[in-house]
């Protein structure tokens, strides 16, 4: 393991909500915030083909840093989108009951 065993997405969600809320000019979050929805969730799609083509290389170091950025960039989307990651994380939580293909079919009755 690397490390980050104590550390989880919700901290991080707690540091991006502190520095989106902030005016310091240092802060990528509050930059991102302050450009909008648009921009923000331009960048993520952005990390997540970077995070597809390293997935497709079989690089395992950048995959690692690519997915490490696209969970980041989820965040700031999620923060500017004011959808709480406990709500994704209850979605999550709610599909487990079925398996992948039934949830699939449940969107997609018929
Ligand atoms: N985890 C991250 C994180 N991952 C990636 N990034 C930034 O996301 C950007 C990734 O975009 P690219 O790879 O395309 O690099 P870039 O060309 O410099 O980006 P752009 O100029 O195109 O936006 C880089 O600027 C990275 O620094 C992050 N920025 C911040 N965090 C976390 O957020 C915290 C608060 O950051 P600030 O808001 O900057 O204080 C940090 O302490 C970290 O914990």
């Amino acid at each position: 393991m690397s490390g980050a065993e104590r550390f989880t997405l919700a901290d991080l969600e707690n540091i991006v909500a502190e520095r989106a809320a902030s005016d310091d000019p240092k802060s990528y979050t509050a930059s991102l915030k302050r450009k909008g929805q648009p921009v923000a969730a331009k960048k993520l799609g952005e990390e997540a083909v970077e995070t597809v083509i390293a997935a497709i290389e079989g690089d395992p170091a950048r995959l690692t840093s690519e997915a490490a950025d696209l969970l980041y960039h989820l965040l700031v989307v999620l923060e500017i989108g004011r959808v709480p990651l406990a709500d994704v994380m209850a979605e999550l939580r709610r599909r487990t009951a079925q398996t992948g293909l039934e949830e699939k079919a449940a969107r997609n009755p018929g």
